[in-house]
């Protein structure tokens, strides 16, 4: 059923307490539930739940946002929540932040994520990821199928229910008592909570939870997989972190990695492992495929410290002539020495669009080179965006391997793509952040000859 915007009468203030039944996950970790014609955005709950909700926003007339208050009929896969903290029996405001899918089976949650981008991708790149019904299969049926297995695991997860596995957590400084916390849901308060279950034992040993550092505006604890974990902070009033440009030591599949303390790291513990494979992989099925040149203009955009042109190297093999691109500095001092052992690597700190632009702008045997190029992208949560992605089809490089932690921008930008002649050849999608409605796709664009 869609919204018609003049059936969305129903009059709701926040505040009032209204009973949902809840049909759909929308994007951004909440589900969709309508109530005399209008859309409500529900949190704390689960798709065939019905539950009594609290409307805290009504702003727009086509719809309300909504939290849920108590579950009058549970979905089979609601769960205790992983976080008490976060848990319904706390007042909404007062549930803390960062963990929207902990009551929820990690077997539901990969669904609930595979929807989201099977829905996205629908909508804005214009592809359908489920098959065709069998014969004798609901549409509805073939569609669960298809998406049941499309969110992978990080290893070892479901041994422990996805819990105990981030390495960095930033922690929130209440400025009036000094308790250090995170965020409750949906607001900048900080709360009191006395663990961090998605993170690691490490992480949980060092946070100051249980101390006050009025001066301090927030906290970064970080853990690396093969340094001394620590804390930096930040002071109110100031920006720089103190000790965020110490250098730390990562391993990912006996490799090494330097990165800042405070710089870009994934923070799933398995995460840089099961992205740089993903990458090798993808890599390796393009040489399969005759499809990719070492001695191309090989790119790793949004680079950070070189971990993903790491993996092209891994598959292709040390001649690789691959140049990483990155706006911080210091991610590309280190990715430099990240990729010391690659003759032809090159580290270059710049904003993507303007590295193209140059690009864009060199002699013809530059523009043929980059022709017979694969690219890799790994752009911040905003994705890649139109004009990169504009100037990435008319440089038009043999392929692309786009990794995307927004589905939304992930689809938008295939889109794009699928309109200037590339086709998408495949796509992962990695739970890499349990208990949170955010998770990683791989997605690989060959340019049609
Ligand atoms: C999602 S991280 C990926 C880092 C790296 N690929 C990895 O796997 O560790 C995105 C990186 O893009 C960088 N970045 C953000 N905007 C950028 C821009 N416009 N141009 C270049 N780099 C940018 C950030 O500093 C960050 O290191």
């Amino acid at each position: 059923m869609s919204a018609d915007p003049r059936s969305a009468t129903a009059v709701l203030a926040v505040g009032d307490e209204v009973e949902l039944d809840v049909t759909n996950i929308a994007h951004g970790g909440v589900c969709v539930a309508r109530y005399e014609g209008r859309v409500i955005f529900v949190a704390d709950t689960i798709p065939g739940e019905r539950v009594r909700a609290r409307i805290i926003e009504a702003k727009k007339k086509s719809f309300a946002r909504a939290v849920t208050i108590e579950v009058l009929t549970a979905s089979p896969d609601r769960r205790d929540h992983v976080w008490p903290a976060a848990a319904l029996d706390r007042a909404p405001e007062d549930r803390a932040g960062g963990a929207e899918f902990g009551h929820i089976s990690l077997e539901r949650q990969r669904l609930l994520k595979a929807h989201v981008l099977a829905d996205a991708m629908q909508r804005f790149g214009g592809i359908e990821l489920a098959a065709e019904p069998e014969e004798g299969e609901g549409e509805d049926a073939a569609l669960e199928d298809a998406l049941a297995d499309l969110v992978e695991a990080a290893p070892g997860d479901d041994d422990v229910n996805g819990l105990g596995y981030r390495t960095r957590v930033r922690l929130h400084v209440d400025p009036e008592t000094g308790l250090v916390g995170p965020y409750a849901a949906r607001s900048r308060r900080v709360i009191d909570v006395d663990a961090l279950p998605l993170a690691t034992d490490v992480v949980n040993e060092i946070a100051p939870l249980y101390d006050a550092l009025p001066e301090a505006a927030n906290v970064d604890v970080v853990a690396p997989s093969a340094d001394d974990p620590r804390t930096l902070v930040t002071m109110q009033g100031e920006k720089k972190r103190v000790g965020a440009q110490d250098r730390v030591q990562e391993v990912v599949e006996d490799r090494g990695f330097v990165v800042r303390a405070g710089g870009f790291w994934q923070v799933h513990r398995e995460a840089p492992a099961l992205l740089f494979s993903a990458i090798r992989d993808a890599v390796i099925d393009l040489i399969d495929a005759d499809r990719f040149d070492p001695s191309a203009t090989n790119l790793d955009l949004y680079g950070g410290v070189g971990l993903l042109a790491a993996a092209m190297a891994e598959a292709a093999g040390p001649s690789l002539r691959v140049t990483t691109v990155e706006s911080d500095e210091h991610a590309t001092e280190d990715a430099a020495e990240n990729l010391s052992e690659l003759v032809g690597a090159l580290s270059v700190t710049a904003r993507v669009d303007r590295h193209l632009a140059d690009l864009l702008a060199s002699p013809e045997t530059v523009r043929t080179r980059m022709r017979k190029a694969t690219v890799v992208l790994d752009p911040p949560r905003s994705g890649a965006g139109g004009d990169v992605i504009r100037q990435l089809t008319e440089l038009a490089p043999a392929s692309l391997i786009y990794v995307a932690c927004d589905p939304v921008a992930l689809a938008r930008d295939t889109g794009t793509l699928r309109g200037s002649g590339y086709e998408l050849t495949a796509l992962r999608a990695f739970d890499i952040f349990p208990h949170t409605h955010h998770f990683e796709t791989v997605a690989v664009f060959e340019r049609a000859e």
